[in-house]
């Protein structure tokens, strides 16, 4: 089996582009800044050389520089001016050269979110059903932070560090070549190095960030499901699975240490050499009167400056490895294609009845195992179709494939005659008002939770719409009513109280189709009984497809469905089916004898 390729690392490059004036504009600085590190050690030369030793000034500077003889003490304070004025400088361009690159890579990072967070929103439901939770919030804020660390890195280490490794090698060439060459003849082996564990430390920090991605992924499915853990006592089971992800987690982070730990030490002994071999080889030259002692303070100075940021590597070798995984882990999601697509020429129709055909549909989750077969019903407008059968039987697939949340593998659904892989996307959702069975609510006020169905729709708009489903003093009733904040996911809102947002949330978006998966839940007879005049209200002169789990919704509907294994067995109005005696009557006359509140739930054989 091949290993499957990795995404291209390139996408970065567009992302970049529009900051090209402030990469051009750091870059000139951090050059500016070699340039300031090069010219560093130079008045030190000069003190050493013709300040205490007298040598005369080379011809060149002549006239530039005082005389050392005739003007010793200003020539020293000349040089001394000048290392002060070169160590502000080096502040001054450090300063603005980090700022620089800084905001580009926040801008950069902040312009991927969005990218990122927009793309994922829109990949279809077969892709966020395979993801843990975690995971996608750890590429989408831990990932795209690990970008930012990166161009700093170019911009503050690399790039300056770079610049002055090559002026250093050239004006130590220029000094005096054959010294020079044994000087540098350090710096191909302390690049193999670097490389060699570059390699090693991308491997080992791949790892790192996949266990730390399914931690944070277990973490938030274990405390995000607090509940259960805590009603069945879990919590020792949980600490163990979590303690055992944890230690792969550190493992992993131990191995990767344990690289780079090893990167350091192996080019400090490189550079110990060399330093070493070169102070002592100088150290002859200047006995022999080949260099100056400053000249010899010139190269022992540079090697410093070049064996300062080989060093430093090993740090940036770590954001680089890390760095080079985010973007590849980015990549991905990047490449991923949402499966449900606008057709090219979809146009999106001026009215829409909202009668639904569904034709001989078939549909499987993935392709081991068909879960709908041959489901053929109309939905007219004004009309219920009520879809019953056991826990499994697909109900909730056939609702799915309406707003196209999955597409039928075979077979086709209509709206008003028209295929709706044919239609705009947006424009068919938007022709569908849903309510699911544990409605989903955000973090806002409740008034905002019910203008969700519709956008620019006000508090006002929000009130008549829950008016319109007879909700309105179930929400007036809590305090704050309908300025009521909801807290994530609604949890401060009873299940009933949840629906009656809902509904009034599907009635605003005024949909010509409604999805209604009913509470299975039990709710107090008086809030059922709202509930479902609330319903009927939403689903009067609408097309409304009710998953039904009340006798009360299923003999009102117009049509029933009995699904059993993906296959609707029986249908009819209710009287027709409790005249063909089949499976849908011998319910019924079971749940008749069931004392109230009667649930509508067929238990498969
Ligand atoms: N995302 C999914 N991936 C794979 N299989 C799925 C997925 N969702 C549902 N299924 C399978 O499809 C079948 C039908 O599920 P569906 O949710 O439509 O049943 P249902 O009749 O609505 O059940 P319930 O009354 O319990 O809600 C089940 O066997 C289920 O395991």
């Amino acid at each position: 089996m091949t290993a499957p390729a990795r995404p291209s690392r390139r996408w970065l490059v567009a992302y970049l582009r529009p900051e090209w004036r402030a990469l051009g504009a750091g870059s000139a600085v951090m050059a500016a800044r070699a340039c300031v590190l090069l010219a560093l050690p130079w008045p030190l030369k000069f003190i050493i050389d013709n300040v205490i030793f007298q040598r005369k000034l080379a011809p060149l500077l002549h006239g530039v520089l005082p005389d050392p003889v005739a003007h010793r003490v200003e020539l020293l304070n000349l040089l001394g001016l000048t290392m002060l004025g070169l160590g502000a400088l080096d502040a001054l361009l450090v300063f603005v050269g980090n700022r620089l690159f800084l905001d580009v890579g926040q801008r950069v990072v902040f312009r991927v979110r969005s990218d990122l967070f927009a793309h994922l929103q829109r990949l279809s439901l077969d892709f966020h059903r395979r993801q843990r939770g975690g995971e996608l919030m750890a590429r989408l804020s831990g990932d795209v932070r690990q970008l930012q660390d990166f161009i700093a890195a170019v911009g503050i280490d690399l790039l300056p560090h770079g610049l002055t490794i090559i002026g250093m090698a050239t004006v130590m060439l220029l000094i005096d070549w054959r010294y020079a060459l044994l000087a540098l003849s350090v710096a191909p082996i302390l690049f193999l190095m670097a490389r060699f564990y570059a390699d090693r430390l991308r491997q080992r920090l791949r790892q790192v960030r996949r266990q730390e991605s399914t931690l944070s992924g277990l973490t938030q499915e274990i405390l995000g499901g607090v509940q259960v853990v805590q009603a069945f006592a879990r919590e020792t089971h949980e600490d163990a699975r979590f303690g055992e992800q944890a230690g792969k987690s550190l493992t992993a982070s131990l191995q990767a240490n344990t690289v780079q730990a090893q990167f350091g030490p192996a080019m400090n002994f490189i550079i110990a050499v060399a330093t070493g071999a070169i102070a002592w080889y100088g150290a002859i030259s200047v006995i022999q009167g080949t260099l100056t002692p400053g000249e010899l303070l010139i190269f022992l100075a540079y090697l410093r400056g070049i064996a300062t940021p080989a060093r430093q590597f090993a740090k940036t070798g770590r954001i680089f490895g890390r760095a080079s995984v985010a973007l590849e882990r980015i990549g991905e999601y990047r490449a991923e294609q949402p499966s449900i697509v606008d057709d090219q020429n979809a146009v999106a129709p001026e009215a829409c009845a909202g009668r639904v055909e569904f034709r001989a549909v078939g549909f499987g989750y993935g392709a081991a195992q068909d879960v709908l077969h041959d489901i053929s019903f109309t939905l007219e407008p004004g009309r219920t179709v009520a879809l019953v059968g056991a826990t499994g039987s697909g109900k909730s697939t056939i609702a799915s494939l309406i707003p196209r949340f999955y597409d039928a593998g075979s077979g086709s659904i209509l709206l008003d005659g028209s295929d709706i892989r044919t239609l705009p996307l947006n424009w068919l959702r938007r022709q569908i008002g849903l309510v699911l069975q544990e409605p989903l609510l955000f973090q806002a006020r409740i008034w905002e939770n019910i203008a969700y169905g519709m956008a620019g729709a006000g508090r006002s708009e929000a009130i008549a719409a829950a008016r319109d489903v007879g909700v309105d003093d179930i929400i007036e009733r809590l305090p704050g009513g309908f300025d009521a904040m909801v807290n994530e996911r609604g949890l401060n809102l009873s299940g009933g109280q949840r629906q009656c947002v809902a509904i009034a949330r599907a009635m605003l978006c005024g949909a010509p189709v409604v999805i209604l998966d009913e509470p299975s839940s039990s709710l107090d007879a008086a809030t059922e009984q709202r509930l479902m005049r609330a319903l009927e209200r939403l689903a009067s002169q609408r097309a409304a497809l009710v998953i039904a789990h009340r006798l009360a919704t299923v003999m009102n509907a117009d049509l029933i469905l009995v699904l059993d294994q993906g296959r609707i067995v029986e249908r009819g109005s209710h009287a027709d089916l409790l005249a063909a005696a089949g499976t849908y009557a011998t319910l019924w006359h079971a749940l008749r004898e069931i004392p109230e509140p009667p649930k509508l739930r067929l238990v498969s054989p």
